[in-house]
């Protein structure tokens, strides 16, 4: 997530208000939830008593318990939330997730125009942790799935047979379709869900400014921030510690780097050594992000990490779940001209090496593309958990084996080769005093032959030699 530099693009939205340019933080995301998309946040995707509970109590803390009690008399007409006690005492619970979103779609408005400068950048402060899961955490929704889900379900799993399971997309890029096994990825969901629930879990991220990002994020074992584009120990705006990385997910990251590395030595009949291509690493760091079905990330660099591990190429793993996501990247930061691949459940995405600086981002989330099961044994919400796992810190000699493309992002740009993209390499004081002295010499040497040559034999008959003599 960590994402490098300025001028900064949102992926897809076309709409002036959502091209919003964010000059500090290193991850760029997609536009803020238009108002209409954060009333569907708070309405058609909370299917569950609990969690429009959640929604509710994210809003007005403690509102659901005092409907069952009798109305008291108000103490003060002022605050709006004792006007809405008082006049709607015993409302369905329907219009009043109506009510208290427009309250807080304004209540969000507003904090969009004030600028709080008080460090809480994209905080939910007081609100209700969010949870992945529909219904809690025993029990399960059992939905009823029509016909055209279940052949949907059978078309996918025809489609997946026919698909090569390890893709190479590029150097240092590869793609493990389905790699995650359906219970592996009911207890990643699972585990997410229950740190999501916890402290340090899922919030909305924004920046300081008041806008949004378009997803849910929770960080694991250091915090990044998107306001300042770095990690830290705590999350500034409640002080939680980010939750360790559960072991099991780090299992799961090493088989992924291993299954890779199988694949590329095969592929070059064993005669290449895959960790220069894709280094292996520790993850230490995960960005949990959930999207809904209107989520999106825009186009952006993961590069907050410490040079040591970007400059090794330490690759980012990437985990997709629940919904389809359409995933662009690219070598330029520009979206348009930016290769596209669908992430579905299951598959696992890593770059590194030569590709751990791509542009990438996400641009849309499919609704209702999700393995039956997901929702059936996970009873993930609709839409897409994605976490990315990464090696904060390199503790290793880089300058032995360096990864290709590690030095175009380098502040001081002092390594010896710069791979700058490919095809076009900087050797950085390749040539040596002597060298330099010697091509001045022979430069200043052919200029004034030439001088000399068109003084005596003037200057068409010299233009006619020199072409005689290239030919
Ligand atoms: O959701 C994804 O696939 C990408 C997430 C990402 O790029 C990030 O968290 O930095
Ligand atoms: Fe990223």
């Amino acid at each position: 997530m960590a994402g490098g530099g300025g001028g900064r693009k949102p992926a897809t939205s076309s709409s002036p208000s959502s091209r919003r340019q964010k000059p500090r933080a290193s991850r760029e995301f997609g536009p803020e939830r238009s108002l209409e998309s954060q009333k569907e946040g708070l309405c058609s995707s909370s299917p569950s008593v609990s969690s429009t509970e959640s929604t509710l109590q994210m809003v007005i803390p403690g509102l659901l318990k005092s409907l069952d009690s009798p109305v008291q008399p108000p103490k003060s007409l002022d605050s709006p939330l004792q006007t809405v006690k008082q006049v709607q005492p015993r409302k369905s619970l329907d219009s009043l997730v109506q009510m208290v979103g427009s309250m807080q779609l304004s209540k969000s408005t507003e904090s969009k125009s004030a600028s709080s400068g008080s460090g809480a950048a994209g905080s939910d402060l007081g609100a209700a942790p969010f949870d992945i899961c529909m219904g809690n955490s025993k029990g399960t929704v059992i939905l009823k799935h029509g016909l055209l889900e279940i052949n949907r379900e059978k078309r996918r799993a025809k489609e997946l047979s026919d698909i090569a399971p390890v893709q190479h997309l590029r150097p240092g890029m590869v793609l493990l379709k389905n790699f995650l096994k359906p219970d592996d990825q009911v207890k990643i969901i699972k585990h997410c869900r229950d740190l999501g629930v916890g402290p340090g879990g899922f919030y909305q991220p924004g920046y300081r400014e008041g806008a949004k990002l378009s997803l849910r994020m929770m960080c694991l074992g250091k915090n990044w921030d998107p306001d300042s584009g770095s990690y830290g120990d705590i999350r500034r705006f409640d002080a939680a510690q980010p939750p360790k990385i559960p072991e099991e997910l780090t299992k799961y990251v090493k088989d992924a780097i291993a299954a890779s590395h199988e694949f590329l030595k095969q592929r070059g009949k064993g005669a290449t050594n895959p960790d220069a291509e894709l280094p292996v690493m520790s993850p230490d760091i995960c960005i949990v992000n959930f999207y809904t079905t209107s989520g999106k990330l825009g186009f952006h660099q993961d590069n907050n990490e410490q040079r040591s591990s970007l400059a090794r190429g330490l690759p980012v793993v990437s985990f997709s779940l629940g919904d389809t996501a359409e995933f662009l990247y690219g070598d330029v930061r520009d979206d348009d001209k930016a290769s596209k691949i669908k992430l579905e459940s299951g598959d696992v995405l890593i770059f590194g090496g030569q590709s751990r600086h791509i542009f990438h981002g996400v641009s849309s989330i499919a609704p209702k593309s999700a393995p039956l099961w997901v929702t059936d044994k996970a009873n993930l919400r609709p839409g897409r958990l994605n976490l990315t796992f990464r090696q904060y810190n390199y503790k290793g000699s880089v300058n032995v084996t360096p990864a290709p493309f590690d030095t175009c992002v380098c502040d001081n740009n002092t390594a010896p080769l710069q791979h700058l993209r490919p095809g076009m390499v900087l050797l950085k004081k390749f040539l040596k005093a002597n060298d330099q002295a010697c091509l001045t010499f022979i430069h200043f040497a052919l200029f004034s032959f030439s001088l000399v040559l068109i003084s005596s034999v003037g200057m068409k008959s010299y233009f006619y030699s020199c072409l005689c003599f290239f030919m």
